[in-house]
């Protein structure tokens, strides 16, 4: 069955989306349309898959949808929903929003119609930046939806990473540690690397190095399912060398940083 998507705001976020898609399995090129207020990003995306539609400031696409995808900043999220509500017909169509602190409630508020009409099926889908290289850890809560909505967006953004369907009041904590938390393993990664110019090394060298151990400590993590504990008791002979350096990051106080750091991202709602 053929579905069509209108992604509104082809920026960083959008186009990304946009770029898994169009390798993806629910959607033919030809069959997304990205509208944006700005011919950058729409230019680019045709130069990556000229099927692609694209659309300057026009949401006329969004009557012939079955999804209709808001990638805008939060503080934009109402401004277009006024623009296109009345063009949706939500017995039809699923919302979805990827607007990190727009929660459903809010998104249900500005969807209503002086008709009255039901809301239409809504997803809050919160992906992080990995999702450009089809890696992103991605939180779905959903209202409204049936089942087969649901399985349908587990399955558009599946492909694009990994996905998890979560009750809305676990997304703000959620994204802290998914879409926060990506730029705190670079942070740490950076840290390494000022470490390792220090001892010798090029940036670039040691990034490497640091990039493939940190990828190798969470593919351990993802198939071994233990807790962290028993993989550092692994590493962490006694009397050794880890351990020396293990007990310098908690005397800076790593661990409470980042639990701080998390606690510091989980959106006010
Ligand atoms: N960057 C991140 O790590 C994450 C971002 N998000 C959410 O993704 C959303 C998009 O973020 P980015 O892609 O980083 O922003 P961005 O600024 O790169 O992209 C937004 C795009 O929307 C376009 N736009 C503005 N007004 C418009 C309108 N009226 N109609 C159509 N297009 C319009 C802009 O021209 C721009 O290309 C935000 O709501 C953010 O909260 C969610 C999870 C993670
Ligand atoms: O920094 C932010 O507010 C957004 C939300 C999640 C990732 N970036």
């Amino acid at each position: 069955m053929r579905i069509r998507i209108t992604v509104i705001g082809g920026g960083n976020m959008g186009s990304a989306i946009v770029r898994g898609l169009v390798h993806g399995s629910v959607f033919r090129a030809e069959d997304i349309t990205v509208v944006d207020i700005s011919v950058c990003s729409l230019n680019s995306l045709q130069e990556f898959n000229s099927s692609i539609r694209i659309s300057l400031a026009n949401y006329d696409s969004v009557r012939e949808s079955d999804v209709v995808l808001l990638a805008v900043k939060p503080w934009l999220v109402n401004k277009v929903i006024e623009d296109i509500k009345e063009t949706m017909n939500y017995s039809q169509q699923i919302l979805i929003s990827i607007a990190a602190s727009v929660n459903i409630a809010d998104i249900n508020r500005m969807l209503k119609k002086s008709k009255g009409e039901d809301l239409p099926a809504v997803f809050r889908v919160i992906p992080n930046t990995a999702i450009a290289v089809k890696r992103s850890m991605t939180l779905i809560a959903s209202c409204n939806a049936s089942s087969k909505q649901e399985e349908l967006v587990l399955r558009i953004f599946s492909e694009l990473g990994n996905a998890v369907l979560l009750d809305e009041e676990k997304i703000s904590a959620g994204l802290a540690i998914t879409s926060c938390g990506i730029a705190y393993c670079f942070r740490y990664i950076r840290a390494v690397v000022s470490a390792g110019v220090e001892l010798g090394f090029y940036p670039m060298e040691v990034q490497e190095l640091a990039v493939k151990t940190m990828l190798g400590a969470a593919v351990l993590l993802d198939e071994n399912k233990q807790p962290t504990e028993v993989e550092i008791d692994k590493v962490t002979t006694p009397g050794g060398l880890t351990i020396k350096g293990l007990n310098q990051l908690e005397s800076k106080g790593f661990s409470s940083a980042v639990i701080q750091a998390v606690k510091a991202s989980v959106a006010e709602s």
